[in-house]
């Protein structure tokens, strides 16, 4: 039996039967740069609604993997599935978000929000329909006719997440989300996105370098080793959405992913100065 198959048949839900399809599946996929390997022998099910964390040294290869999940890069060895096909390029099926927010400073909210739709073809009509409903939803009404240059750190990356969410993908990719956030602002736009993920049943995979954010988002936490990055641990975070970050159980979760990633943090160091 291959790994994939081990863990396809290995049930999420209370019997495999009825456990959700899996969405995003890699198997052995590898990433290389001419001589660096960013990502090697990366092996794993992702299934529908599921919101998934991946963590690991700086250097590691999170944003490789999930560039290559958004379709902006290829792997060089393996393979990388959504819904079973091969990834080969980036389509409206997953919508990725960037910690760098990455607004268009001369368009209002409204219209940054309406920019996937528009370049899908969609009429402007039914693209401000789209872009409304999630303007709603991330909590921006009333500031569909602002500039960027307006906004908060925290509405500017809510504009990102409603303009991801505008072209309907199945997949919302997050890379580091909340990395250019404040810690006041941050912790409201982690409660708005938990409670959007549990309105909008997508599926989400996000890369941070917080235990905190990883814990209290996520269902699982796969911790990725030293470049070349492996998986080396599946941490199911077994706590019902939403969360409350005071929560005394997540505390014994954020111990347990911090010393795995603790001893591979040490490895990685060690590892660069030829320790
Ligand atoms: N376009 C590229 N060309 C060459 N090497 C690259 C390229 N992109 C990434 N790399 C290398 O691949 C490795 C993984 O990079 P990546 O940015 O994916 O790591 P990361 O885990 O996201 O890092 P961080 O946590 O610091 O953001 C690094 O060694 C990086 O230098």
């Amino acid at each position: 039996m291959s790994n994939v198959e081990k863990i396809l048949s290995d049930p999420v839900g209370e019997t495999a039967t009825l456990a959700p399809k899996p969405k995003i599946t890699a198997e052995g996929a590898g990433i290389r740069f001419g001589s660096i390997v960013a990502v090697e022998d990366f092996t794993t099910v992702i299934r529908e609604r599921e919101f998934v964390s991946i963590i690991g040294p700086s250097g590691c290869g999170k944003s490789t993997l999930l560039y290559a999940i958004a379709g902006f890069l290829k792997t060089t060895s393996g393979v990388l599935k959504v819904d079973g096909k091969p990834i080969v390029k980036p389509g409206p099926d997953r919508g990725i978000v960037f910690q760098e927010f990455v607004l268009f400073p001369w368009r209002t909210v409204l219209r940054n929000i309406t920019l996937g739709p528009e370049i899908a073809g969609l009429p402007r009509a039914e693209a401000e329909e789209r872009a409304r409903k999630w303007i709603r939803l991330t909590g921006l009404g009333g500031f569909e006719n602002a500039y960027p240059a307006t906004l908060s750190g925290g509405m500017k990356q809510r504009v990102a997440i409603a303009r991801a969410l505008t072209c309907e993908p199945d997949i919302l990719l997050l890379d580091e989300p909340f990395g250019a956030l404040d810690v006041q602002t941050k912790n409201y736009v982690m409660k708005d996105l938990q409670d959007l993920w549990i309105a909008a049943s997508k599926t989400i995979l996000m890369v941070t370098h917080s235990v905190q954010e990883a814990t209290l988002m996520a269902d699982r936490v796969l911790i990725l080793g030293a470049r070349p990055s492996r998986i080396v641990a599946d941490v199911r975070i077994d706590l019902p959405h939403p969360r409350d970050p005071l929560d005394q159980r997540l505390g014994r979760y954020r111990q347990e992913v911090t010393e795995i990633l603790s001893a591979e943090v040490d490895r990685a160091m060690k590892g660069e100065r030829g320790q």
